[in-house]
């Protein structure tokens, strides 16, 4: 089960000013399940829970591991939320250090032409023993005309065509809409295999179909016990959300009382890319017509010795989410050492999982102490399963949080402005 302790933020809102914005995340809740709120047609992530297609699992589970046997390198072609969600999964649960399956790449999120080239020039090295890389490329784009995603995936491609030639198509696998966009025409041409991105399933929603699921799976993780995570969520939550129309009302009313910004953190680096996920869920459904709280994101105890003197005590715009795992998942503990030099024998014994829930805790002290209210979001332990339940956690409180604003969480009008002045001076 994911916690929600909203404990440390209530004290921060009137009783009056809660209770308003209660009524509104139950409204919202209502507009959600009855599918009666704008948008309402991209309400997709919801229903594959509902109703899950174990033979699609299948299916991605096994090619999956097919790739997985076969492959030295995986490359990840896609941006926003076709690719933050699989990249979130992935980091959290894979190792920190060597890896224990083909090296997962990511290209396509950026038009950085150093990283693209460099990342050329690494796949056509031969491995240690002579032998040339076995490389797969998974293109995710719904619209398929994405120009960061579509420009690496052009010269990707042509690599893979150069090893490959005839066989390149057995290499490369595409996630798009079922129909629309230039990615279809290419498959079309090329006969690459395809998954399908459900029309009513948005981006930033997208995580648990084909989008995120194939390059979770060929990292190695059972995307079957995250999927069903997911859906015992959606169950719990169905059956009764307290917890998130707490959250939704208590982040409403924090909203009107002007604060700005929200930050997303983690005493876990395993989980900073899943800040990076629900930056995108929050901050692309939320952030319409001057509304929203802008969604930022934090690693502690890291950036406590950058951002955390602002955190204390500059202007008071902030609120604090934290993400946190109850139990220890490394065993490490502090050694004891003759002389005590370094000062730090008061430590020796006890395990890095205690000393950094002590910083938690003396940063929840210190943080509230400076007016800063903080959400407490925790899973128990670190697994597939629990991850997934997050999934849904987050995604749910989005459409409740953002239904309370009055806002449609559903679509992205803004990001279509910069798209447009960049194909002007590009010449389109
Ligand atoms: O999957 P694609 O169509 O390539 O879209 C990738 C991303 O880019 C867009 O501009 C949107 O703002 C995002 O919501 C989306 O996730």
């Amino acid at each position: 089960m994911i916690k929600c302790d909203i404990g440390f933020a209530r004290k921060f809102i009137e009783d009056d000013a809660y209770f308003k914005a209660r009524k509104k995340a139950d409204n919202a809740l209502d507009q959600l399940r009855d599918k009666t709120g704008p948008g309402s047609e991209w309400l997709g992530w919801r229903d594959i829970l509902a109703d899950p297609n174990d033979a699609e699992l299948e299916q991605i589970g096994s090619l999956g591991e097919e790739i997985r046997a076969k492959a030295d390198v995986f490359i990840v072609c896609g941006i926003g939320g076709s690719y933050l969600g699989a990249k979130a999964v992935i980091d959290a649960l894979s190792p920190h250090f060597g890896s224990n399956g083909p090296e997962i790449l990511f290209a396509g999120h950026h038009i950085g032409g150093k990283y693209l080239e460099e990342m050329l020039t690494y796949l056509k090295e031969p491995k240690e023993d002579g032998s040339a890389k076995n490389i797969y490329l998974n293109v995710i784009s719904k619209s398929g005309s994405t120009l960061e995603t579509a420009l690496a995936f052009r010269i990707l491609r042509e690599l893979l065509e150069k090893m490959y030639g005839e066989d390149s198509s057995e290499h490369i696998i595409c996630t798009t809409s079922k129909e629309r966009g230039l990615l279809n025409k290419v498959i079309d041409e090329k006969g690459y295999r395809k998954f399908i991105i459900p029309e009513d399933v948005g981006g930033r929603y997208s995580v648990l179909t084909p989008v995120g699921l194939l390059p979770i799976a060929v990292a190695g993780i059972d995307i079957r016990t995250l999927f069903y995570g997911a859906v015992s969520a959606y169950n719990q939550y169905e059956d009764n959300a307290e917890d998130l129309l707490e959250y939704a009302a208590l982040r409403n009313a924090i909203h009107e009382s002007g604060k700005t910004i929200d930050v997303f953190a983690t005493f876990e680096p395993e989980l900073t890319s899943l800040g990076g996920w629900i930056q995108q869920l929050l901050g692309e459904s939320e952030g319409k017509e001057g509304k929203g709280i802008f969604p930022t994101v934090a690693t502690f105890s890291t950036d406590l010795h950058s951002l955390g003197q602002f955190i204390q005590q500059g202007q008071r715009s902030l609120m604090e989410t934290f993400i946190i795992v109850e139990k220890p998942f490394s065993k490490l503990r502090v050694n004891e050492i003759e002389g005590d030099g370094d000062n730090l024998n008061y430590l020796a014994g006890r395990s890095f999982h205690e000393i950094n829930t002590k910083a938690r805790e003396g940063t929840t002290e210190a943080h509230s102490e400076g007016d800063v209210p903080i959400v407490r979001i925790s899973m128990e332990t670190l697994n597939a399963e629990n991850i997934g339940k997050l999934i849904y956690f987050f995604e749910l409180l989005t459409g409740i949080f953002v239904y309370s604003l009055g806002v449609n969480p559903f679509n992205q009008p803004g990001v279509e402005d910069y798209k447009k002045a960049m194909y002007r001076l590009l010449g389109k």
